[in-house]
């Protein structure tokens, strides 16, 4: 389903370990009703939308999801994602959305960018999202926002509380211990706004590389979700799996 192109694989993932993580999050996924998953962000962007400006991004997804993330010292390397605010209380939740320049493999000019780049996701349907806020990868997002100017480019600030939308850090959590399981899994979501909702895109934190016209096909902004695997407590950091697919059906 989804990888990291550029991830490492560690000893402690062996097999059983793999299978067990894989059909964790397999079953999760099953059950995402993708226009449930829709209307849920919708209506958090529609109230971002509708905030007043003396209320923060953060405070309005706390009082509207009862939780909020922040980047923090990872357990395992550098930074990673914690729940700083509430809980999630069950499997199946939206938790974050990765951002970044969407990249078509093997057609859009991909090498460059991808040097040490630690943020690279791959979608199943050949689709590659670029989450690095730094360097060359920061500088080709701008560049391509300004084909898209309503789109969110404040998830390019370190400050998270300049982020006008507050779930934009899927691209830091970090992949699970050797001690632990993941909490959240990837989930693969295309953001697509009738007409009259178009404001609402101004709080999605992708821009394709190439601004193809995509006519009845037309998928809107492809991106990948971030989604709970089971409750989440205050304070616990969020772990993904960065291998989930790379031993599933599909071998790409
Ligand atoms: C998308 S970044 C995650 C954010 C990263 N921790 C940072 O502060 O930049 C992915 C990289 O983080 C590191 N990483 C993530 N999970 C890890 C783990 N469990 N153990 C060691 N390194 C990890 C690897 O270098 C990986 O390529």
């Amino acid at each position: 389903m989804l990888k990291y192109l550029f991830g490492r694989r560690s000893s402690y993932l062996n097999t059983e370990t793999i299978d067990k993580v894989q059909s964790l999050c397999r079953s999760i996924e099953d059950e995402i009703d993708r226009s449930n998953l829709h209307r849920e962000i919708v209506q958090l962007f529609d109230r971002l939308l509708k905030s007043h400006s003396n209320k923060s991004p953060r405070s309005i997804l706390q009082e509207h999801m009862n939780f909020s993330i922040n980047k923090g010292l990872s357990q395992t390397h550098s930074q990673g994602v914690f729940l700083d605010y509430g809980q999630i209380n069950k499997a199946g939740q939206l938790v974050a959305i990765y951002p970044g320049t969407i990249y078509r493999r093997h057609i859009d000019p991909l090498l460059l960018p991808s040097i040490r780049n630690r943020f690279l996701l791959a979608r199943k349907d050949a689709l590659i999202i670029d989450g690095r806020d730094r360097g060359l990868s920061r500088s080709i997002y701008l560049s391509c926002h300004a084909r898209y100017p309503s789109y969110d480019k404040t998830w390019l600030s370190q400050d998270v509380f300049l982020h006008k939308n507050p779930l934009t850090l899927g691209h830091y959590i970090n992949h699970f211990p050797s001690d632990g399981l993941p909490n959240v899994t990837y989930h693969e979501f295309d953001f697509n706004f009738n007409d009259n909702a178009y404001d609402l895109y101004r709080f999605v934190p992708n821009v394709r590389y190439t601004d193809t016209d995509m006519g009845d096909n037309d998928k809107g902004m492809p991106s990948v979700v971030l989604i709970s695997l089971r409750p989440i407590k205050q304070g616990e950091e969020l772990f993904s799996c960065y291998l989930n697919i790379i031993q599933g059906n599909e071998k790409s």
